[in-house]
C-alpha cells in the first residue's frame, strides 16, 4: 500500500509503498466516483508532477484538507496510489481494498454531483437532499465496499445491519450479492472484483474474461471459503460457556466483581507489556467462573475495537481436552470476528480439506497456522483465554510452550489463563516474558469475601424455596459460612443436596456435610454404597467415569446391560441414574459428573469400590455392550434415504433415530477395546481370533458401521480408530484372517472416506471402485448397486473431465446437469460426446479415489481418471 504523505499546506508526496508487516500510519481515505479517466490524476501524474490542471486535483486537495483539520498526515485515493501498470500491485490493491476502507482512520466521501450551495440559507435541505438521495456514488459498484452511514439504508435497501459495522460475514452470501443489483461500472468485471473484500476471498483480476466467469470464480472462492470456516467449526464457543454457566446453575456477579479491582488484574489489563495473566487456585475456588465473569466484562468494554476468543477444557469430553481443539476453537473464533485471518489457513485448507484440523498432523499445521495468525500485522488487538490448563489432557506442554513463545512474539495479543495450582504447569510458564501469576490462595480476603456473597444468595434462595423459618436459614447459613474454606464447590454442592432435602430437621442434618471437598464426596460415596441400589450404581458410575465424552441417557442404555430396553423411555434411565446421589447430574440429557473434581474422586480414591477388578473391565464392558447393540441394530441404510446420492446436508435426522442410543457406541468402541486390551494380564485373546466378536463384527457390519459412522459426522474419528484397531491387531497378533478382514476395512475407509463422508451410502457405491480380491467387497458382494456397473476400461464415456489436481470437493445441482468441484464447474452432457469438458486437462495413470453419484444416477469418479457416465 502506498499513501499520500501531505506537508499541511496543500502538498502531497507519494510515499514507498508499504510491505505487508510493516506498520501503516493512521490515514484517511477517499471514497468517490471516478470521471472521465483523462480528467483523474493517476499515479504518473504524481510522480511526473505533470498535469496539474486535471480537474481530479480537487479531490485531492479536498482529501489532504480535510485531513488537515482532522489532524491526520496520510490519505489515499484509488486514482492515484495504485501504480496500474504494475500488475501484480494492482491485483494487490484490488484484494485489499476493502480491509483498506476498513483500516482507515477517516473516510471522506466526494459526492462530486451534490452542491452545498444548494442548501437554503433558511435551512430548507429538500433540494440538496434530493440531489444528495440522486447522487451516483449511490449506484457505482466498488462505492458499494464504503458505504458507513446509517441513513443510506433507505437509499441502497442494504441492512442497516451491515452499515453499521456488522460482521459482513454473518449475511447470507445471496444478500450480500444482491446489495449490487442496481450498481454500475465501467468495467463488467469490476462488479465481480469489487465484492472481493466483501466476501474476503481473493481472486487475480483478469479484464476480459467477462462477468460470467469472474462470478464463477468469485463464487467457487467463497465456497471455498465456506468450506474452511465450515470444517474449522466444531461446537459454538458461545454457546458452550452459556452451558457451563447454566449447568452451575448462572453467574453470580458479585461473587467474580473483586477480580476487576484486583491491582494485578488491572496491571495486564493496562501495560502494554503485560501480556499473561495466569490465574491459579485448587479445585473449586471458582476459576471458571470467574473467567465467565471476565469474559463477559472483556465483551463489554472491547466489543467494537478488538478480538475475543476462549477456550473452556474439559478432561471428561475428549472432544474439547486437546491442544489441538483448543487451538482450532480459538483460530474459529477470531476468523469469525476478522474473516480476513482466513488467509492463513486456506491454502493449507485447500490442499488438505478438513483434516487439516483432524489428522495426525493437525497439532503441526494449526499451530503454524495460529502462529502467524497471531503475527498478522491487520490484526487487531486480541484477547485470548483459556480455562483449566489442567484439563487439557493431550499435548498440554506443546500447548503451554506455544503460548509462551507467541506472547513474546506478538504485542496485540493478551492472554489470561487459569489452572490449578501445577507445579509442571508453573515451570513451563515460567519461561514467559511479561507474565503475571494471581493465585486465589494469596488473594484468600477477596475469595472469602466472594464465596460469603455466594453463600448468602445460594441461602436466601433456598430459604424461600424450602420455607425455612429463620432459624433454620441462619444455622444452614452458620454451617455453610464455618465450613466452606473459601471453596466454592463446596458450598454449590451442599446448597445443591438441601434442595432435595425436606425442611423438616434440618439444623440435624447439616452434620452430614463435612467440611473440605473430599470428606464430601467420600461421604456421598459411602452413601451410595450402603444403599439398596449399590449394585445398579456400581454398574453406572464406572461407565460414567471412563468414557470419553458425556453421554446421554439413551447411550447409556447401550452401555449397561441392566438399561437394557430403556432406550425409548428415557424418564426411567434418569430416575435410576439419580440414584447415584450427588456425584452426577443430567443436562438437556446428557449426564455429566457434578464436577472435574467428583470424578478424580471416584477415580483416585474409591477404586476398590467402583472398579474392584480394575479400570480395564469397564472398557471391556462398553466395548462388548457396544458390539452387541451395534450387531443387532445395524443394517443398510438405517436412515431409510434410498438414494446413494443423498448428501450428508440432505440428511433429515429420522424420528425417532435408530441411532439414538448407537451413536456413543459407534464411534468409541474401538477405543474402549485398545484400553482394555493395554492391560496385558488382563486381555482375552479371543477376542481378536478368527470367529472371535471383532472377526464376526467387521465381516457382517463392517460397511453398515461405516454408514454410522458417517451419519454420525464421525469419518475422520473413524478413520484414526481403524488404524488403532489395525495396530492392535497387529501387537496383540490376531489370526491372520481377523487382521485381513481388518487392514482392508482400513484400506477401503482411507480410500473412500471424503466420497463416504460426503453420502453416507456411497460406502455402497465405493465397493464399485474396490479391487476385485478387497476382502470387505468379497464380503458385501451383495450390496453393490445394482444396474450402475461401471467398468474404467470398457465403459463408453458421455464426457472426460481431467484436472490438474486432486478434487476434494464434488457435489451436483439439485438438476443434476452441473457438477461443482473445486477445480471448475462442468455441465454434465445427457449426449454421448468424447470432448472433455471444461477444466483444464491433464490426465494421469493413477486410480480414482473417490466417487460422487449424480441425482440422476450418473456416476463420477474423481481425481485423476476422472470420469461422467
Ligand atoms: N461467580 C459465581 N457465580 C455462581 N456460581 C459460582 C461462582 N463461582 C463459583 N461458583 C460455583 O462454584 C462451583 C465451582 O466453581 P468453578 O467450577 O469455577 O471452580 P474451579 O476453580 O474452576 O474448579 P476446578 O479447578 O476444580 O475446575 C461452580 O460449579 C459454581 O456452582
Amino acid at each position: 500500500m502506498r499513501l499520500l504523505q501531505c506537508d499541511g499546506t496543500g502538498g502531497c508526496r507519494l510515499t514507498e509503498a508499504f510491505s505487508s508487516n510493516e506498520a501503516i500510519p493512521p490515514y484517511a481515505i477517499l471514497s468517490h466516483t471516478w470521471g472521465a479517466e483523462v480528467d483523474e490524476v493517476n499515479f504518473d501524474d504524481l510522480i511526473k508532477h505533470t498535469r496539474a490542471d486535471k480537474p481530479g486535483y480537487e479531490k485531492i486537495r479536498f482529501c489532504a484538507e480535510q485531513a488537515r483539520r482532522d489532524g491526520l498526515e496520510y490519505i489515499w485515493i484509488d486514482t492515484c496510489c495504485i501504480n496500474k501498470d504494475n500488475k501484480a500491485e494492482l491485483s494487490k490493491a484490488i484484494n485489499s481494498m476493502f480491509r483498506w476502507y476498513g483500516d482507515a482512520a477517516r473516510c471522506y466521501v466526494y459526492l462530486s454531483d451534490v452542491s452545498t450551495a444548494e442548501r437554503k440559507a433558511n435551512g430548507d435541505t429538500s433540494e440538496w437532499e434530493s440531489a444528495f438521495r440522486g447522487s451516483k456514488w449511490f449506484t457505482r459498484g466498488w462505492t458499494l465496499q464504503e458505504l458507513l452511514a446509517p441513513r443510506i439504508h433507505e437509499i441502497t435497501a442494504i441492512l442497516e445491519a451491515a452499515l453499521r459495522g456488522g460482521l459482513l460475514s454473518r449475511f447470507r452470501v445471496s444478500d450480500r450479492l444482491s446489495w449490487m443489483e442496481h450498481r454500475q461500472t465501467t468495467r463488467e468485471e469490476d462488479k465481480v472484483y469489487s465484492f472481493l473484500g466483501i466476501f474476503g476471498v481473493h481472486i487475480a483480476p483478469f479484464y476480459g474474461e467477462g462477468m460470467g466467469k469472474a462470478l464463477i470464480r468469485l463464487q467457487d472462492e467463497i465456497n471455498k471459503l465456506e468450506q474452511c470456516t465450515r470444517d474449522l467449526h466444531v461446537t459454538d464457543p458461545q454457546r458452550d460457556k452459556t452451558r457451563i454457566e447454566e449447568t452451575k446453575s448462572g453467574l453470580l456477579e458479585d461473587s467474580y466483581h473483586w477480580i476487576l479491582e484486583n491491582p494485578d488484574f488491572r496491571r495486564w489489563q493496562e501495560e502494554p507489556q503485560s501480556r499473561l495473566l495466569w490465574i491459579k487456585g485448587d479445585p473449586g475456588k471458582g476459576k471458571t467462573m470467574l473467567l465467565c465473569g471476565i469474559i463477559n466484562e472483556l465483551s463489554k468494554s472491547t466489543a467494537e475495537t478488538s478480538l475475543l476468543a476462549y477456550f473452556f477444557c474439559q478432561a471428561t469430553d475428549s472432544r474439547i481436552n486437546s491442544a489441538t481443539a483448543v487451538l482450532r476453537r480459538l483460530l474459529f473464533m477470531l476468523v469469525s470476528q476478522q474473516p480476513s485471518l482466513i488467509s492463513h489457513l486456506r491454502e493449507k485448507h485447500d490442499q488438505t480439506g478438513k483434516a487439516l484440523f483432524e489428522d495426525a498432523n493437525a497439532w503441526v499445521a494449526l499451530s503454524d497456522i495460529f502462529a502467524s495468525v497471531v503475527q498478522d500485522p491487520s490484526l487487531k488487538v486480541t484477547y485470548l483465554v483459556i480455562d483449566a490448563l489442567d484439563e487439557c489432557v493431550t499435548d498440554l506442554p506443546k500447548l503451554l510452550d506455544l503460548i509462551v513463545q507467541t506472547s513474546s512474539a506478538s504485542s496485540r495479543v493478551k492472554w489470561i489463563m487459569s489452572s490449578r495450582n501445577w507445579p509442571d504447569i508453573e515451570e513451563r510458564l515460567e519461561r514467559a516474558g511479561d507474565k503475571i501469576r494471581l493465585s486465589l490462595e494469596l488473594n484468600a480476603d477477596s475469595v472469602s469475601a466472594a464465596v460469603r456473597s455466594y453463600i448468602k444468595h445460594k441461602v436466601s434462595r433456598l430459604a424461600q424455596d424450602k420455607r425455612y423459618d429463620d432459624q433454620t436459614r441462619d444455622a444452614v447459613l452458620r454451617h455453610l459460612y464455618t465450613n466452606a474454606n473459601d471453596t466454592f464447590l463446596w458450598v454449590a454442592l451442599v446448597c445443591q443436596n438441601l434442595e432435595k432435602m425436606s425442611r423438616f430437621n434440618i439444623i440435624k442434618k447439616l452434620e452430614v456435610f463435612p467440611p473440605r471437598l473430599n470428606s464430601l464426596y467420600n461421604r456421598m460415596v459411602q452413601r451410595i454404597n450402603t444403599s439398596d441400589d449399590a449394585d445398579l450404581c456400581k454398574r453406572i458410575l464406572p461407565t460414567v467415569a471412563v468414557v470419553y465424552l458425556p453421554v446421554t441417557l439413551q447411550e447409556l442404555t447401550s452401555l449397561v446391560e441392566d438399561l437394557d430396553g430403556l432406550a425409548e423411555n428415557p424418564d426411567s434411565v434418569r430416575e435410576i441414574v439419580d440414584l447415584c446421589g450427588s456425584l452426577l447430574t443430567i443436562r438437556d440429557g446428557t449426564i455429566y459428573f457434578v464436577h472435574q473434581s467428583a470424578k478424580d474422586f471416584l477415580l483416585k480414591e474409591t477404586i476398590d469400590i467402583i472398579f474392584p477388578s480394575g479400570r480395564e473391565v469397564a472398557h471391556y464392558t462398553i466395548f462388548s455392550r457396544s458390539l452387541l447393540v451395534m450387531s443387532n441394530a445395524l443394517r443398510r441404510d438405517i436412515y431409510e434415504l434410498g438414494a446413494l446420492g443423498c448428501s450428508t446436508e440432505q440428511i433429515a435426522q429420522p424420528k425417532p433415530d435408530p441411532l439414538t442410543a448407537l451413536r456413543y457406541s459407534c464411534i468409541y468402541w474401538i477405543d474402549h477395546l485398545y484400553d482394555y486390551a493395554s492391560n496385558h494380564s488382563m486381555f482375552d485373546v479371543s477376542v481378536l481370533q478368527s470367529g472371535g466378536v471383532v472377526d464376526s463384527f467387521m465381516r457382517k457390519k463392517a460397511l453398515y458401521w461405516l454408514e454410522s459412522v458417517s451419519l454420525c459426522k464421525s469419518m475422520s474419528k473413524g478413520v484414526v480408530s481403524t488404524g488403532k484397531l489395525v495396530a492392535l491387531t497387529e501387537e496383540r497378533a490376531a489370526t491372520s484372517s481377523t487382521m485381513e478382514v481388518v487392514q482392508d476395512a482400513r484400506r477401503f475407509i482411507m480410500y473412500h472416506k471424503a466420497a463416504i463422508e460426503s453420502s453416507p451410502l456411497q460406502v455402497y457405491g465405493a465397493l464399485l471402485f474396490s479391487p476385485t480380491r478387497s476382502v470387505i467387497r468379497t464380503l458385501f458382494k451383495n450390496e453393490e448397486p445394482q444396474g450402475m456397473v461401471w467398468d474404467a476400461r470398457s465403459s463408453e464415456y458421455l464426457q472426460t473431465v481431467n484436472v490438474e489436481k486432486v478434487l476434494h470437493r464434488i457435489s451436483f445441482d439439485s438438476s443434476g446437469n452441473y457438477l461443482y468441484t473445486d477445480g471448475g464447474v462442468v455441465s454434465v452432457s445427457t449426449q454421448s460426446t468424447t470432448t472433455p469438458a471444461t477444466i483444464n486437462a491433464e490426465t494421469r495413470p493413477v486410480q480414482h479415489r473417490g466417487i460422487a453419484l449424480a441425482a440422476a444416477g450418473t456416476w463420477i469418479t474423481y481425481n485423476s481418471q476422472n470420469l461422467l457416465r
